[in-house]
């Protein structure tokens, strides 16, 4: 059975102090052992010092972009050899908010890909449809043509490294969840267009809802057989109300 994965996006949240009070209330909830993987990702200047705050424990570190370029004249970007460098397991490409305020294409999320596996990141790779492309009942192809764009570049295997995840635009800080057997059909679609490639891989990859979870909703929606968990946004910042969505992935 696949491990459900919960990861929490703070987005452009947080301060020194709220990231301490924050990780420490996640700590204190959590047991040594959880059969959830888990992950924070906080803003790039907070990485190194939340790292810190997380040391040894079962919280990863992730964080919400790379740049698709190695080192050079690139002001304001982070590569993916900093992200490892300063601790981080996980980045997230691909973010709906990334490919709509910074106008970041299929092609250069799949860089993006690329460069985050060449340094030993484990790409959490976004993937989702527009409300008015859901309207239009083109949601399949949005989120295949998504897909595909990272699967032509990527070595065949790479996504054994990899976890992917559905969050539909308009679903995502509009409080509007997907229902659960919306996530269901676009998780399962997802799942086969992997599987057309290779189905073993397919079998055990984390595919994550985001989009509006909630400790009152996450329990039904982490209930459909190809959610394997969340990528969580505004519930992500509250411990509570995190722990209490870890906690409904392990019920599943
Ligand atoms: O974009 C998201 C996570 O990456 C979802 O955000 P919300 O949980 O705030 O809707």
């Amino acid at each position: 059975m696949r491990r459900p994965f919960i990861a929490g996006n703070w987005k452009m949240h947080g301060s020194r102090a709220q990231n301490a009070e924050l990780i420490e209330g996640l700590l204190l909830g959590l047991p040594g052992q959880v059969p959830v993987d888990i992950a924070v990702c906080p803003p790039n200047v907070y990485l190194w010092e939340v790292g810190r705050l997380l040391k040894d424990s079962i919280v990863k570190l992730g964080a919400q972009s790379c740049c698709a370029e190695s080192i050079g004249a690139f002001t304001g970007e982070a590569s993916a050899a900093m992200l490892k460098d300063v601790g981080c397991t996980y980045v997230i490409v691909g973010h709906s908010e990334r490919r709509t305020i910074y106008r970041e294409d299929d092609a250069l999320v799949a860089r993006k890909f690329l460069a985050a596996q060449a340094q030993g990141l484990i790409p959490i790779l976004c993937v989702g449809e527009t409300l008015e492309e859901r309207e239009k009942g083109q949601t399949m192809q949005v989120v295949s043509r998504q897909l595909k764009a990272v699967l032509d570049v990527a070595a065949p295997g790479a996504l054994q490294q990899a976890v992917l995840a559905y969050e539909p635009v308009w679903a995502i800080g509009t409080g509007k969840n997907a229902t659960p057997e919306q996530a269901q059909a676009v998780h399962a679609h997802i799942r086969a267009e992997v599987a057309a490639r290779d189905a073993n891989i397919a079998a055990r990859l984390q595919v994550l809802y985001g989009g509006s979870v909630k400790a009152g909703n996450a329990k039904e929606i982490f209930a459909m057989p190809d959610v394997d968990g969340g990528l969580i946004g505004g519930a992500s910042l509250k411990a509570d109300e995190f722990l209490k969505i870890c906690a409904a992935a392990q019920a599943h």
